[in-house]
């Protein structure tokens, strides 16, 4: 079994500097021997080199920012992905900002249609063109693939080919007032964490793949924001939100994941190693490399 390391060094869906570098900190802090230590073969072709577009090239349409830069890295993103999982490997996309996911899961549909999509993060990340105030396109992904809101004509290229029915999000506790118009609208099923205080993180997963996976027969794209976590467990993120999943609740669902045996492809985003101190970047780092390696068949006993 072949897992391929997919290092996307790209910040373009986010304003803040450092999470270009999320990658390069995750593979240094040794997540490839980590990995091979679990009995993967591992593919990394070193760390993706996406052409830049000058900001004068890359003027804002209406609120988006970078819309070209990030719609060509995505496209790029989607097709490397597919690539590998039609190559039957399975694709760890470490990012960068969770904009990526347009492109990872993208390329994950192309080689599994019938995929379902785990969401972990504070956010849903399902803002549109009309409803997104920042701007930032990482607050979006998941409207496109859905294909939801008014058309971009510079990301014609995904596809909707997620259906709401595919995705179930867990960990949320930062919504902005569109979204919830689009979650309820879409019937689209998410865990904030106040379910996750109700029923424990046992129960919230059984119940979010019962939802998207009833009888365990689809692929799974599990796309995990850092963020999901307490800031108190990674600190080192761009948005990060009190009140999140703990150091184990976070491992629990990697690890329940992976119990399922149908892990696709998985994605660990919104890693920025120059937002905390030096503990708390080198903490950040870990958890990442730790999620991955729970996403990835490490165990407890
Ligand atoms: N909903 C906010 C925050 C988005 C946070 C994105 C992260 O989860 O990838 C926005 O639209 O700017
Ligand atoms: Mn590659
Ligand atoms: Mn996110
Ligand atoms: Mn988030």
């Amino acid at each position: 079994k072949t897992v391929a390391i997919v290092g996307c060094p790209f910040r373009g869906g986010q304003p803040k500097l450092g999470v270009d570098k999320g990658p390069i900190h995750l593979v240094e802090a040794g997540l490839v021997d980590q990995l091979k230590e679990l009995g993967w073969n591992v593919k990394f072709d070193g760390h993706h080199q996406f052409e830049e577009i000058s900001a004068a090239d890359d003027p804002p349409i209406g609120k988006l920012k970078n819309p070209r830069l990030v719609s060509k890295v995505c496209e790029s993103v989607a097709k490397v992905v597919g690539g590998h999982a039609e190559n039957g490997e399975l694709p760890l996309t470490l990012g960068g900002d969770h904009s990526l996911a347009m492109g990872t899961i993208s390329g994950t549909l192309k080689a599994h249609p019938d995929a379902c999509v785990v969401w972990i993060d504070a956010h849903a990340d399902i803002n549109t063109a009309e409803t997104t105030d920042s701007g930032n396109i990482h607050g979006m992904p998941v409207s496109f693939l859905i294909g939801i809101g008014e058309k971009v004509s510079e990301f014609a290229w995904v596809k909707p080919a997620l259906k709401t029915n595919r995705i179930v999000y867990i960990g949320l506790r930062d919504i902005d007032a569109g979204e919830k118009r689009i979650l309820r609208e879409n019937n689209i099923k998410a865990f904030s964490m106040h379910h996750v205080d109700k029923y424990g993180i046992g129960k919230v997963v059984e119940m979010a793949l019962d939802h998207v996976n009833p009888n365990r027969d689809l692929p799974i794209h599990l796309s995990f924001d850092v963020d999901a976590l307490d800031p108190s467990v990674a600190p080192s993120t761009g948005t990060p939100v009190r009140g999140g999943l703990s150091f184990r609740e976070g491992h629990y669902i990697c690890e329940a994941i992976w119990e399922t045996g149908l892990l696709a492809a998985l994605d660990i985003m919104e890693v920025n190693p120059s937002l905390a101190d030096g503990e708390g970047v080198a903490q950040t780092v870990a958890v990442g490399c730790s999620l991955a390696r729970s996403a990835l068949g490490e165990t407890l006993l």
